[in-house]
C-alpha cells in the first residue's frame, strides 16, 4: 500500500507527513516527507485545549473549531506529499494514517498497588485517551480512506494505549545489531528496546521537550530553546533534580505511558519554576536525560547503542546530558539511515496498513495488553 502517515505530536509544533510503501510488515519505498508548522494561533489554542481537556464536552464549540483547523492543516500536508510523490513516482496514494492530536491521555494506573491502593481498585479504573481530528472530513477532503483512532481499543482492553511506534522501530532495525534502544524525544520521551531475539519492550521515559518548551516560552517568549542556547548557558540544579528523580513513575516497571502534562505538578513542587531561565532550562534538559537513564534500568540487557529521533536530538544540551548519563554510545537515528524528523509520521503510514489488514498494532511488551491486539478504524471517503 502507498500510505501517507500523519503525526501531530505532543510538542504541538505542527504536523509531520510522510509517504511510505508497506504491507504493514516490511517497509518498501520511502517517499517524500514534510512538516507543516501550525500557525501561532492554532498552537496556542491547542495548548489551551490540553488544559481544558479534562472538563471538555465532546460537542464544545471551541473544540470543534480547533478540530476543523487541525484537520484542514492535515489535508494541506497530504496535498503537499501527493504533489511531491507525483513529481518523483507519478503514482497516487492508497491510504492515510491519521494519528490526530492527543489532548488527554489517562492510561490505566501504571502499577496496581502503587498508584492505586489495591489491584482491584486499579481494575475499576479504566483508562481513557483522547485524540482529536475529524477523520471523516479528512477522507472527504482527500478522497482517500483514512485509518485513525489507533489507541482507544488498546486502552479499553486495559493497555496503556502508547507507545505505538515500537513495532515500526523493530521493522526498521531488522538488520541492526541487538540489543538496541531507539529513543524518541518529542514533548514526551519514549523508548523501544529490541532484544537479540527481537523481543520488544517499549514505554514512555518521562518528560522530554514539553516542559522545556513551556519554560522557554515563559522565559524568552520563543516556542523552544533553539539549539539548547538557554540550557547550555546554565547549570542543572542538583537539589531540584534530586526531588524530581524521586517521582514514582521512574521506578515503576513498564508498561507505562504519560500525558504531556503529567509532570507539571511535580516540576512545580520540586522548585523547578523558581530557577533562573538558564538554570531552569539546564535542569529540564538534564532531567529529560536522567529519565532516559532510569528507563534503561528496566531493560533486560544493556543496549549496544541508543539511536535518538525526534526534535530533542537537535538540542545539544539534551544530547550532552544523555551521553553523560548513558553507558552506550548515543547517536541520532540518521546514523542508521533513518529520518529522525519523519519517523513517527512514517510509522503511522505503516500502522495504517496494519489496521487495514487487521494485524496487531499493540503488544504485551509495548502497551501491556494481554495479547497482541488489532486496533484502529478505517473511514472511507
Ligand atoms: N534546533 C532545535 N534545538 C532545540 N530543540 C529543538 C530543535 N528542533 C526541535 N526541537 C525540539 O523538538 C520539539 C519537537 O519535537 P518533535 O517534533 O519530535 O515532537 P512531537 O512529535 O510533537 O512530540 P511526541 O513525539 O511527544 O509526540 C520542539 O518542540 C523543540 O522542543
Ligand atoms: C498518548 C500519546 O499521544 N502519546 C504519544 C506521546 O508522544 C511521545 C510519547 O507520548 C508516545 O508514547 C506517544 O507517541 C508515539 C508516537 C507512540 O505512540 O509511539
Amino acid at each position: 500500500m502507498r500510505t501517507i502517515g500523519l503525526m501531530s505530536g505532543t510538542s504541538l509544533d505542527g504536523v509531520d507527513a510522510a509517504w511510505v510503501e508497506t504491507d504493514g510488515e516490511a517497509i518498501g519505498r520511502i517517499g517524500p516527507t514534510v512538516t507543516l508548522p501550525y500557525d501561532p494561533g492554532l498552537r496556542r489554542d491547542l495548548r489551551r485545549l490540553l488544559d481544558l481537556a479534562p472538563a471538555l464536552a465532546p460537542d464544545d464549540a471551541f473544540l470543534a473549531d480547533c478540530v476543523r483547523r487541525l484537520t484542514d492543516r492535515h489535508a494541506n500536508a497530504v496535498a503537499r506529499i501527493r504533489e511531491l510523490a507525483w513529481e518523483s513516482f507519478r503514482e497516487g496514494a492508497d491510504l492515510i494514517g491519521f494519528h490526530g492530536q492527543t489532548i488527554l491521555h489517562r492510561p490505566p494506573p501504571i502499577r496496581p498497588g502503587r498508584n492505586a491502593a489495591t489491584a482491584a481498585e486499579a481494575l475499576r479504573q479504566p483508562g481513557s485517551t483522547w485524540q482529536v481530528g475529524d477523520a471523516a472530513l479528512l477522507a472527504r477532503l482527500t478522497n482517500l480512506p483514512v485509518a485513525h483512532d489507533f489507541r482507544s481499543a488498546d486502552v479499553a482492553a486495559g493497555g496503556q494505549g502508547a507507545p505505538l511506534v515500537p513495532i515500526v522501530h523493530a521493522a526498521l532495525a531488522a538488520a541492526l545489531p541487538k540489543p538496541l534502544a531507539v529513543l524518541n524525544l518529542g514533548g514526551v520521551g519514549n523508548v523501544t528496546w529490541i532484544g537479540e531475539g527481537d523481543e520488544l519492550i517499549a514505554f514512555d521515559t518521562g518528560p522530554a521537550n514539553g516542559p522545556l518548551d513551556d519554560w522557554a516560552r515563559k522565559s524568552t517568549g520563543r516556542d523552544y530553546d533553539k539549539d539548547g542556547h538557554l540550557a547550555l548557558a546554565g547549570e542543572p540544579d542538583a537539589a531540584v533534580l534530586g526531588r524530581l528523580m524521586a517521582h514514582p513513575y521512574l521506578e515503576a516497571p513498564p508498561p507505562k505511558s504519560l500525558d504531556r502534562l503529567d509532570f507539571s505538578r511535580a516540576l512545580h513542587e520540586a522548585g523547578a519554576d523558581r530557577l533562573t531561565p538558564q538554570d531552569g532550562a539546564a535542569t529540564l534538559a538534564t532531567f529529560c536525560a536522567l529519565c532516559v537513564a532510569a528507563a534503561g534500568r528496566h531493560f533486560p540487557a544493556p543496549p549496544l547503542q541508543w539511536l535518538v529521533g525526534g526534535g530533542g536530538r537537535r538540542n545539544p544540551a539534551i544530547m550532552r546530558a544523555l551521553s553523560g548519563a548513558l553507558e552506550a554510545p548515543v547517536r541520532p537515528v540518521e546514523v542508521a539511515g533513518w529520518n529522525g524528523d519523519a519517523l513517527e509520521a512514517q510509522a503511522f503510514g505503516v500502522l495504517a496498513a496494519r489496521v487495514r489488514r487487521g494485524l496487531a498494532i499493540t503488544f504485551p511488551g509495548t502497551t501491556g495488553v494481554a495479547e497482541p491486539m488489532a486496533g484502529g478504524r478505517v473511514v472511507e471517503p
